[in-house]
């Protein structure tokens, strides 16, 4: 595994390739009926660390369809959602997609229900090829030296998912070699080929270069049309750009949602991010009736602008 790093292709500058809208469309078509009724549904999610209450009763619906943004400042709570909904967080509540509850379940359980996520940093095997990746995603139930193997005939799921995230002219280079973006759209396929009909990404296009963020969010849009997608995301200029509707948590709870402009004009959103930093509002941990405590601090995130 490796983490990501902002150096450039080491592929040829002729060969980094696009995302071809053709490919797209093959492979979203095919689902069509499986993914009509999948949902997320979050009731009442709580998680405490120690005493701190990280996610303190936070409701979250996203429909099939959907292309959701969650944003908050720094401590918000964000990569806590979805550590609890990946069974990575201690977690109270309920958390359901497609109808099946997924709290209390093993992490490799959830992933076998139908969801997938990203981390911040991208986790790929750099030394083994792109194919290899995929294929090792895909291949759960199979042995390792059947998966590491090189293959006559590509499966056509991963063939499907290279031209997807538009990697198939790279598919026999090492994935350490990629740049940073082809790494996380790399990760993307593999959740593709885990057949993850939820996909809860974290912070993908953060060091990506304004082309890829553009490629990145048009991927995204297209799988949002069939999956059920969930973005944590700082870039409010990709976000302006490609969100259906957001979320914005403050202190572990939802403090707004709807569609861009609506968060965008929520005077208590501008508060969080303009309003409590300059004036150092909302810090200081606040004791709870049943003592616990949260959010000492949560600090805006300085580089987060809502106009
Ligand atoms: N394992 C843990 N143990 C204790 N506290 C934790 C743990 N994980 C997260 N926290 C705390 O929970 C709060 C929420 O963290 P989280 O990482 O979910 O925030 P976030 O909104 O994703 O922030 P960022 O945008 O900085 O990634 C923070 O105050 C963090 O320090």
């Amino acid at each position: 595994m490796s983490e990501h790093t902002d150096t450039g292709p080491v592929v040829p500058p002729d060969a980094t390739g696009s995302l071809d809208p053709e490919a797209l469309e093959a492979v979203l078509a095919a689902p069509g009926e499986r993914f009509r009724h999948d949902y997320l549904e979050i009731r009442d999610l709580r998680v405490v660390f120690d005493g701190f209450v990280a996610v303190d009763g936070v409701d979250l619906t996203v429909t099939q369809g959907d292309l959701r943004f969650l944003i908050g400042p720094n401590g918000a709570g964000k990569t806590t959602i979805v550590d609890a909904i990946t069974g990575l967080a201690p977690a109270t509540g309920s958390v359901q997609f497609g109808g099946v509850e997924l709290l209390g379940r093993a992490s490799h359980k959830v992933v076998r229900a139908g969801v997938g996520r990203t981390f911040q940093t991208a986790s790929v095997f750099d030394e083994l090829t792109v194919l290899q990746n995929l294929d090792i995603a895909a291949g759960a139930g199979r042995r390792p030296w059947t998966m590491l193997r090189r293959r006559q005939v590509v499966p056509p799921e991963v063939e499907a998912a290279l031209e997807t995230v538009g990697l198939t002219h790279v598919r026999d280079l090492p994935a350490g070699v990629l740049a940073h973006g082809q790494k996380q759209w790399l990760e993307i396929g593999m959740l593709l080929v885990q057949d993850a009909r939820l996909l809860l990404l974290d912070e993908p296009v953060a060091g990506m270069s304004q082309a890829e963020r553009e490629e990145t969010g048009l991927l995204l849009q297209r799988i949002g049309e069939q999956r059920t997608v969930v973005v944590v995301e700082h870039d409010m200029e990709f976000l302006r750009s490609f969100a259906s509707s957001v979320t914005v948590l403050h202190q572990g709870r939802v403090l707004s949602e709807g569609t861009v402009a609506q968060v965008q004009a929520d005077p208590r959103v501008v508060e969080v991010y303009l309003g409590s930093g300059a004036h150092g509002r909302g810090r200081g941990a606040a004791a709870q009736t049943d003592g616990t405590t949260s959010h000492p601090g949560a600090a805006p995130a300085a580089s987060t602008e809502v106009e």
